[in-house]
Formats: structure tokens, C-alpha cells, sequence
């Protein structure tokens, strides 16, 4: 049987609310009908935020603590629900789920990199699809800076996967002279990093946290570690298997 290629998918917050203030059953399901489709050539890892866009559905925390304390609260409300999201709608769709919660620091200790990849590669090898976020109570590096792109780069690596896809709600990234023009136009193949850091405009979506740069600093990360990094439109329906298709814009990071 032919080796599957490993794919790291990142969403972020704003795919899975579709930029709205709820998380979308539909969205998820989407995700879902895709990872089905493609379940016999690629296995697929997922880091997923959205702990506390879910919590923020029904809860309102008093706290005269710093915002970040709030979020972190937040963030420990929202994730047993996101999980139950995804597990309820993967099932459906014959698909098996877990979560892991890692931060930047496990990276950084041998012991619990190995246990990472020894616990992963036996999940994946029985079809479960692990679901990551940040653990956001014992590290805030995310939820502060980084939409989890950095984490999804650092897992990426340490999986030695094929294939990084950032999903986000551009198609991919702009050049700065056509978001100023209002016309924004795609960068489809990126070589040089030290042109690309020059597109970045100053924006960031409702729930995004990191900006594209901090996309361009994951992919920066999976370079060196050989891996492609694809930034796609998750508001799209279809949005993996239309970039494997080539049917929509988007910007691959060799
Ligand atoms: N050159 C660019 N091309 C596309 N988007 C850009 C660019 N520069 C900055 N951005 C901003 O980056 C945003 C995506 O990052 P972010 O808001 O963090 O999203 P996410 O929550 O999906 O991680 C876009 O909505 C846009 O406002
Ligand atoms: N880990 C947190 C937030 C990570 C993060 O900043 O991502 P995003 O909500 O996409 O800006 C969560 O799951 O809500």
C-alpha cells in the first residue's frame, strides 16, 4: 500500500465561526466531508483554536484580572466543547477524534518531544485524528501573539509531515499593492521570504490575533524543516480539496 502523505491543517478561529460570533456546525462538517474524501491517500493531524470563540457563545466572565487571565478562563471553559463539536460531527462522517494540548515549551524538552511523536504516531496509526491546541492555561504564547500558526509550524516539524495547510479567510497572500488598490490578488508560489515579509499589511480579521505574519513566519519555520506550507481560504466550501485541485487562489510557501 502506498505511504500516505501526513498533512498539519491549521483553522483558526475565523474559519470556524465563518467570521461570525457563533462556532459553524457547517463549517466543521465541511472539514470533515474533505478529511472522508481523502482519508486513503492522506492522513491528517489538526491544530484547531476556537476554544474561546465557543466559550464566548454562552458565558460572560466577570474579572477584574487582566483580559489574558479572562481568555485563558475562557479558553478552559470552551475547549471540552469544541472537542465535543468535532467529535459529534466527525463521527458522522466516520471519523475518529482526540485532543492534545501542547505549548511552545514542550518543544523545547527532549523527553516531551518524544512523547509527543510516540503518542501521535499511535493515534494516527488507528485512524484518530488528533485535534491540538494550545494549553492555555499553563501558556498564553497563542493566545497573545500567534493564532496558533506557530504552533501548528512547531508540530508540523516535529511530525515531519508533507504538507502545512493554514487555512484563513484570504486566498492566500495578497500583494500589498492590490490590497491598496481593493482589487486583492493572490501570491501564488513564494521562494523568497525576504520579499514576502515586505506584502504584510497591517490588518488582522475580527478574531485573528497574529495577522498574516505570523502565517509567514510558520511557513518560514516549515521551510526549514523541508515542508510546504499552503495558506488557503477556509471560508471556502471544498477549501482542501479545491487547492489539491487547483480550482482557487491560494499561496504555496516552498
Ligand atoms: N498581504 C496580505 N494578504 C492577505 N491578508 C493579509 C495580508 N497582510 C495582512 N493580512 C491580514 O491578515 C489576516 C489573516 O490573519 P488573521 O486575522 O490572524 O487570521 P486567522 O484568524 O485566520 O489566523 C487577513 O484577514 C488580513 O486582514
Ligand atoms: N487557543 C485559543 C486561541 C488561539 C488563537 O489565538 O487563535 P485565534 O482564535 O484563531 O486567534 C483558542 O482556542 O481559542
Amino acid at each position: 500500500m502506498q505511504k500516505k502523505k501526513r498533512i498539519l491543517l491549521k483553522i483558526g478561529s475565523n474559519t470556524l465561526t465563518k467570521e461570525t460570533n457563533n462556532i459553524s456546525r457547517g463549517k466543521i462538517e465541511d472539514i470533515a466531508n474533505q478529511i472522508a474524501k481523502l482519508k486513503d491517500t492522506c492522513e491528517f493531524v489538526i491544530v484547531s483554536s476556537g476554544a474561546i470563540a465557543v466559550a464566548k457563545q454562552f458565558v460572560k466572565l466577570e474579572s477584574k484580572h487582566e483580559e489574558v487571565f479572562v481568555k485563558q478562563a475562557l479558553a478552559s471553559i470552551g475547549q471540552p466543547h469544541l472537542i465535543r463539536i468535532y467529535q459529534e460531527i466527525f463521527r458522522e462522517y466516520g471519523l475518529l477524534t482526540s485532543q492534545c494540548l501542547l505549548s511552545y515549551s514542550d518543544f523545547e524538552r527532549e523527553q516531551s518531544k518524544v512523547n509527543i511523536v510516540n503518542t501521535i504516531n499511535v493515534l494516527v496509526q488507528n485512524n484518530y485524528i488528533p485535534i491540538i491546541n494550545e494549553n492555555d492555561t499553563v501558556a498564553t504564547d497563542e493566545i497573545q501573539f500567534g493564532d496558533n500558526d506557530k504552533l501548528a509550524a512547531l508540530t508540523a516539524t516535529l511530525l515531519e509531515v508533507d504538507l502545512l495547510i493554514i487555512a484563513t479567510n484570504t486566498f492566500g497572500i495578497y500583494t500589498k499593492e492590490s490590497i491598496e488598490n481593493n482589487d486583492p490578488k493572490t501570491i501564488l508560489e513564494v521562494t523568497n521570504f525576504d520579499d514576502l515579509l515586505e506584502e504584510v499589511v497591517n490588518s488582522k480579521s475580527t478574531h485573528g490575533s497574529g495577522g498574516m505574519q505570523s502565517k509567514i513566519e510558520a511557513a518560514a519555520l516549515s521551510k526549514k524543516a523541508n515542508i510546504e506550507t499552503w495558506i488557503v481560504n477556509g471560508l471556502e466550501d471544498h477549501f482542501i480539496t479545491n487547492a489539491f485541485e487547483n480550482k482557487v487562489p491560494f499561496t504555496k510557501i516552498k
